[in-house]
């Protein structure tokens, strides 16, 4: 088991990806915290799914956009299942908006839930790995938008570039403390945050289209990557990016 005798946190762990590599954590024999903000019911279920596993798990409430929450969920995780090997920044929104009209409001919200969010729950984890003395290894669910753009997404992949820049420079600041940074970039998975949007029947055909594998990706796409970038096998991979998009980034004609 890769992850045997770790503790895994990872935000926004109620649905979709975040749930999918918590359980999948636990499966590779991690004891594993899970941040949401309002799902509640799909928050007690990646527990019970968890604890079905035979490891512990702890569900804990929390808007990442208030700093506040970094602190209280980090804390409140090691008190209960002892200390945090490895942290996964993956809560995130994505609200499709046109360019123009972008209102103020939901340009804000994505920067602070994506972005400000993901910087003080990195510097909380971070903070205590550097108390713990013994490393530790940070995941950002960055993505493929990180490298390229999207007409309804010119408030979203700006915080993935940034928290992708982000893992860059905590690797340099956290190497001495032997703590790990590294960005997964998935391409498009089926969740919650992208179900309006490929309704539409034509769109999601092209979006399948353009995938050399032949498909859209599904939340458990993400669990490989995530469990070797939080295991030793990983040792002495910092700083890095990994696409799991299915071959969609390369594919130009
Ligand atoms: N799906 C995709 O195609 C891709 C997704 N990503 C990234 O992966 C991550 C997960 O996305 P995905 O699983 O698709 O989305 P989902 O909408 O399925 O899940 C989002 C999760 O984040 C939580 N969340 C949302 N806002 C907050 C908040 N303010 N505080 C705490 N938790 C919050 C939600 O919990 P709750 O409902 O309880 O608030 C939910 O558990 C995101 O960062 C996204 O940008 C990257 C590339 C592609
Ligand atoms: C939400 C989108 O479908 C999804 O989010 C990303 O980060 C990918 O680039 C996809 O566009």
């Amino acid at each position: 088991m890769l992850l045997e005798g770790k503790v895994v946190l990872v935000t926004g762990a109620s649905a979709g990806i975040g749930r999918a590599v918590a359980i999948g954590c636990a499966e590779h024999g991690a004891d594993v915290a899970l941040n949401f903000s309002r799902d509640q019911a799909g928050a007690d279920g990646a527990v019970a799914a968890i604890e079905a596993l035979g490891r512990r798990a702890v569900a804990i409430q929390g808007d990442v956009a208030d700093p506040q929450t970094a602190r209280d969920f980090i804390d409140r995780a090691v008190d209960a299942l002892g200390r945090i090997d490895a942290f996964v920044n993956n809560a995130g929104i994505c609200p499709f908006h046109a360019f123009l009209d972008m209102p103020v409001e939901t340009f804000e919200r994505t920067m602070r839930v994506n972005l400000h969010g993901a910087y003080f729950m990195v510097q909380a984890a971070a903070n205590r790995m550097v108390e713990q003395g013994d490393g530790g290894s940070i995941i950002a669910m960055s993505s493929i938008s990180a490298l390229v753009g999207g007409e309804y997404q010119t408030h979203y992949t700006p915080t993935k570039a940034g928290l992708h820049s982000l893992m860059q420079s905590a690797a340099i600041a956290l190497g001495r403390h032997n703590i790990r940074c590294n960005s997964l970039f998935p391409g498009t998975i089926l969740t919650d945050i992208n179900k309006d949007d490929l309704a539409d029947e034509n769109k999601r055909r092209s979006m399948e289209g353009r995938v050399p594998l032949g498909r859209l990706g599904q939340p458990e796409d993400l669990i490989g990557p995530t469990v070797f970038l939080a295991s030793d096998l990983a040792r002495y991979v910092t700083g890095a990016s990994l696409l799991v998009d299915g071959g969609l980034y390369v594919n130009l004609q």
